[in-house]
């Protein structure tokens, strides 16, 4: 029976967010820096692929299962960018600020109605690092660019990401608003469900 698993993360936001997500989960989930686990070498060239990389070495590192997320945002005018290289796209020494502003930049000609845009997250969970059968699996988010940051909460493009059922930036929902709708959200709920059927399947649920 898994009890523990690595979250193969470095990112503040994220980890804050699945603290939130697995919160009712009889499971204790640890995040990579306690294994000093460095970042991985995000070579894929999908979501998919990275979150398995990083899973992967999260879990060969700390010898424990490990879950990771791949994610990022794709803006339709600018063709899917930034998209996998979301967290990278304002270059060497990127910040969330450099990378909004770089965004914001790429958008200046583009007027409001073109500006629509999805975050996707890719989770893969492995047992043990060279696990042949990880459970995978992806879900997006729609929304749209605004010209200007707002809202404090969350992390990376939400100030900008404009969520039209709600009527504001994903960085002004409450977090448990976002913690249902968005794209991590909907990828833990397909993640549960894996969990679940593979849990059964071993005979341990
Ligand atoms: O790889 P790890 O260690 O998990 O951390 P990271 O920040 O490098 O994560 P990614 O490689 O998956 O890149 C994700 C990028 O997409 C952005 N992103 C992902 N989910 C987001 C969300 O819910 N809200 C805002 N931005 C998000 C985030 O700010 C990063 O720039
Ligand atoms: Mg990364």
């Amino acid at each position: 029976m898994v009890k523990k698993i690595v979250l193969a993360s470095g990112n503040a936001g994220k980890l804050r967010e699945f603290s939130q997500l697995f919160a009712s989960w009889l499971i204790q989930v640890l995040p990579q820096s306690e294994f000093e686990v460095s970042d991985a070498e995000e070579t894929g060239l999908s979501f998919i692929e990275n979150a398995l990389i990083k899973a992967r070495h999260a879990s060969r590192i700390s010898g424990l299962p490990a879950l990771a997320d791949d994610s990022g945002l794709a803006v339709d005018a600018l063709n899917g960018a930034p998209g996998i290289y979301s967290a990278r796209y304002s270059g060497a020494g990127a910040t969330d600020a450099l990378n909004n502003a770089k965004l914001l930049q790429a958008l200046k000609a583009v007027e409001s109605t073109r500006r629509s845009a999805s975050f996707h997250c890719a989770l893969a969970f492995v047992r043990q690092w060279d696990d042949p059968v990880p459970l995978v699996c992806s879900a997006k988010w729609s929304g749209r660019i605004l010209s200007q940051p707002t809202g404090e909460q969350g992390f990376g493009y939400d100030p900008l990401f404009f969520v039209e059922s709600e009527g504001m930036t994903s960085a002004e929902l409450p977090r448990e608003v976002k913690n249902r709708l968005s794209h991590r959200a909907q990828a833990m709920v397909q993640f549960e469900l894996l969990w679940k059927e593979s849990m059964q399947g071993a005979g341990l649920a």
